[in-house]
């Protein structure tokens, strides 16, 4: 079970390399980060069990962020209504993830972005691809080509960013932070 303290913070040079594809079949090693990355989620949106263990609520989590640079990470998107709970609107572990095409229109979170490894708060407008058509493997190896748009669309661009070394406020304006063109949409 991966807790605070294993969670690697920014300044850590991890965080900035490009990470390793990984083979199949998983090795016994890799079948269990890909369990404790989606644990992690799991614990981590439970109300009771999160505050228990004073984890950070995450919606994706990436090998890198846990020290192994790898080409892997958990994502998990729950419902937007509670009793739904059962019923994410996206959660699997994705492996070897490419983004084969983005939509031109660009989307971002009105709230902007925060991550698990950055213990500060950055604010602005984290502009991304606004739909996506994503690749990747599962733990079986089985290969996975959906599109994916909104939300999961922006938190699956977070995860893949991490994989080559790139932090969410890379991509923030730095002149003006909260800039927008006309065609961008935001979502939340
Ligand atoms: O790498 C995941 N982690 O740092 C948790 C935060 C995930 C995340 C937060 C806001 C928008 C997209 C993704
Ligand atoms: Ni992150």
């Amino acid at each position: 079970m991966f807790l605070m303290k294993d969670i690697v913070r920014d300044g850590d040079p991890v965080l900035r390399k490009q990470a390793q594809k990984v083979k199949f079949p998983l090795s016994d090693q890799d079948k269990k980060l890909a369990h404790d990355l989606m644990e992690y989620l799991e614990v981590s949106q439970d109300p009771e069990r999160g505050q228990e263990l004073g984890l950070r609520a995450g919606v994706g989590l990436a090998a890198p962020q846990v020290g192994v640079s790898e080409m892997m990470a958990s994502v998990l998107v729950p419902s937007e209504d509670e009793n739904e709970k059962d019923k994410p609107v996206f959660k699997d572990v994705i492996i070897n993830p490419v983004i084969v095409s983005n939509s031109v229109q660009r989307g971002a979170l009105t709230e902007g972005e925060g991550c698990l490894s950055v213990d500060k708060d950055i604010p602005g407008y984290v502009p991304r691809a606004a739909r996506i058509t994503l690749k990747y493997q599962d733990v079986d190896g089985k290969e996975h080509q959906i599109r994916l748009k909104n939300y999961p669309a922006i938190v699956c661009q977070h995860e893949i960013d991490h994989l080559h070394g790139t932090l969410f406020y890379d991509h923030i304006n730095k002149e003006n932070p909260y800039a927008k063109t006309d065609d961008e949409i935001f979502i939340y």
